[in-house]
């Protein structure tokens, strides 16, 4: 589960499914509190679009449950739909069709009648900010603007959970940025965001927490900091330090010390690999001063989010 004190709004518990002989999720369980944003990270195949359709109560799991709210999906899927929002990584073309009209046969669809449709659709076109755009057929809209659409139907019926399937792919720069935005404010308001994607890159700077998904099972959860931390720890960090006293006293009193793995000479420093925490990195700092090494330069070089993934996940074929 993904670490929490809140309580979760969004629990998938334990879900596994196949098609056939092959199984596409194994055992998937995290969790998902109201006001959270977590990102759903997992190369193409891993498993997302299967558990967020389960989550969405648009497939049944063989096994395990999703509970919304403490309701559950299995034995109470109208209940729980109410509460989501569900927007999937394509949806069907309605060229023809213009902004106004796609989200107000959508509205109808949820039921919405009279002044409370008039209200949910202001609403909607004004936070994905289409208003000035519905008059236009759907076929003259951007991708980035075709995104917006998509949430914007996904907001219609206010839901407290909103479950996103790879929402900026194909997005260009400021369209990611946009959607990333429009994500946070809807965190902010309460609601609990499942989003997936399979770049890490792209939504660490929204998530509040991640699961990694490979080969239908759930390879860590969490959140960056925390599993940046243990990546550093397992695979190590570089760090680049700089004395003002003698460099080889240096690198011989660093190769003898804790966590500390192959020094080098790097110019007028050493350059050692280290695989401890930033506690230990910060005690051997210490260390260093107190033998009288007197360094003015000590830099640890963290995994960066493109090596945590490549940490997190095997590569396999799937
Ligand atoms: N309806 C289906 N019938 C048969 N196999 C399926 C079906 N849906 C998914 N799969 C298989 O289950 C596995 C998981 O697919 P899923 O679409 O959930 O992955 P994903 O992580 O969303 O991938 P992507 O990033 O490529 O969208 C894949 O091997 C896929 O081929």
């Amino acid at each position: 589960m993904v670490a929490t004190t809140k309580e979760p709004l969004l629990e998938v518990d334990t879900i596994t499914k196949s098609f056939g002989r092959h199984v596409a999720v194994s055992q998937v369980s995290f969790s998902v509190p109201a006001g959270a944003v977590c990102g759903f990270i997992g190369p193409n195949g891993a498993g997302k679009t299967t558990t967020m359709r389960i989550a969405a109560t648009l497939e049944l799991p063989d096994r395990g449950d999703v509970r919304v709210a403490g309701r559950s999906a299995l034995l109470d899927p109208r209940g729980v739909r109410r509460m989501i929002g569900f927007m999937p990584d394509a949806y069907g073309t309605y060229a023809a069709t213009t902004v106004a009209e796609y989200v107000d046969f959508f509205a109808r669809a949820f039921g919405l009648k009279g002044k409370e449709r008039l209200r949910a659709i202001d609403s909607v076109t004004d936070f994905t900010g289409l208003r000035p755009l519905l008059e236009k057929p759907i076929s003259g809209l951007s991708k980035g603007m075709k995104q917006r659409l998509s949430l914007a139907k996904t907001l219609l019926n206010d839901p407290s959970i909103l479950i996103l399937d790879e929402p900026a792919s194909g997005l260009d720069p400021r369209a990611r940025v946009e959607l990333r935005e429009l994500i946070r404010i809807l965190a902010d308001q309460g609601k609990a965001v499942l989003v997936s994607s399979h770049i890490l890159t792209e939504l660490s700077e929204i998530c509040d927490e991640v699961a990694v998904i490979e080969s239908g099972t759930i390879q860590a959860t969490g959140d960056i900091a925390t599993l940046s931390a243990g990546a550093d720890a397992a695979k190590g960090m570089q760090v680049r330090a700089r004395f003002l006293t003698d460099v080889d006293a240096a690198q011989r009193f660093l190769a003898e010390q804790n966590f500390v793995v192959g020094t080098r000479r790097e110019r007028e420093g050493v350059v050692f690999g280290f695989k401890g925490d930033q506690e230990a990195l910060a005690d051997l700092l210490e260390r260093t001063v107190r033998e009288g090494l007197r360094p003015v330069e000590f830099h640890g070089e963290r995994i960066d989010l493109e090596d945590l993934f490549l940490h997190l996940t095997q590569g396999k074929l799937q």
